[in-house]
């Protein structure tokens, strides 16, 4: 701690690389949090260049010490970021990791129950254009893991400005929500993500990351398409989970075709947004209606048309 600070006050002194040389030094050192630190901005390309070897050597140092660094190196091999390591490589990991971990007990859990109570089931509600409703997707365990470790992570909702493929707030989508990018892709979100694919016939690799929103109050996503002109991966599918049942209101509403739909906790709605020509089908125009009471919690996964990656695409 004492060592960011230090790096803080030469930052502000405009002293970048001062900062960031005794940070590295710290982390070299054995210091987890300055090596944590120093991993997330090679990660992501802050105060330096982005550098995914150096990432790995920083979180290997940090892993020395500290069982998040032990963990965040396993999230990231086995999302791809930092190598590859099969699922059952990556589980058999975590599983020493959980001897003396909490937080990697309960995701052992949540595997473990997995692989017993996978039970989903596609149920249609429209042929043309595709709308269907996946039930049981996610177990009400695994909705409460999603929405214990975004709590933290939630801000502003922003959108997709479509002319400069930014992303910034707008009074269209006013709740809270947070990315699951890979450094917060855990085992658990890996599987949800797996199991996604699964249950769309989609890979893996066309998700963007898992979205949490929360809506609570007046606040809503108003009618919108997610399909997003001129975009050249599509946003083919949407696929939407509700986290949540305790909260009245909050239906997801196709004013075009007339449907006002929402699942039960852990039911999934899947729709199709291109029509056969891959063009947006303007039908599928779509809102989050404001939940009358309660807070409504959903995760949403937009799947493109062919894989996108997230460290170059997004
Ligand atoms: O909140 C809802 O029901 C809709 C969410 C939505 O449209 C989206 O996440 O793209
Ligand atoms: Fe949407």
């Amino acid at each position: 701690m004492a060592k960011l600070e230090d790096a803080k006050r030469l930052f502000h002194a405009g002293d970048p690389d001062g900062a960031v040389a005794l940070v590295a030094a710290a982390a070299e050192d054995g210091d987890s949090e300055a090596g944590l630190a120093i991993a997330h901005w090679r990660l992501f390309g802050l105060y330096g260049p982005r550098s995914l070897p150096q990432a790995d050597h920083y979180l290997r140092c940090a892993a020395r010490t500290s069982a998040e660094a032990r963990r965040l190196h396993l999230y990231l091999r086995a999302n791809g970021t930092l190598g590859t390591l099969s699922h059952e490589q990556a589980v058999e990991e975590l599983r020493d990791l959980a001897v003396d971990d909490p937080v990697a007990q309960q995701q052992m859990r949540l595997l473990n129950a997995a692989e017993e109570e996978e039970n989903w089931r596609t149920e249609p509600v429209s042929e043309t254009p595709s709308i269907r409703m996946v039930r049981h997707l996610f177990s009400s365990a695994e909705c409460a893991y999603l929405q214990q470790m975004s709590a933290p992570r939630l801000r502003p909702s922003t959108i997709l400005d479509p002319q400069t493929g930014a992303r910034r707030p707008d009074p269209v989508r006013t709740s809270v929500g947070a990315a699951l990018s890979p450094v917060e892709e855990d085992l658990v979100v890996g599987m949800l993500n797996r199991r996604i694919a699964a249950a769309t016939g989609t890979d893996r690799m066309q998700g963007e990351p898992l979205h949490i929103l929360r809506y609570s109050g007046a606040q809503e996503y108003r009618p919108h398409h997610d399909a997003v002109a001129g975009l050249e991966n599509q946003r083919s599918h949407t696929l939407i989970v509700y986290l949540t049942a305790d909260y009245e209101g909050g239906e997801t509403a196709f004013p075009e075709l007339g449907f006002r739909l929402r699942g039960r906790q852990g039911d999934a709605l899947l729709f199709a947004n291109l029509r056969e020509d891959g063009r947006p089908d303007l039908r599928m125009r779509h809102a989050g209606l404001p939940a009358t009471s309660g807070a409504k919690w959903i995760a949403t996964r937009w799947i493109r048309t062919r894989p996108y990656h997230v460290w170059k695409d997004g």
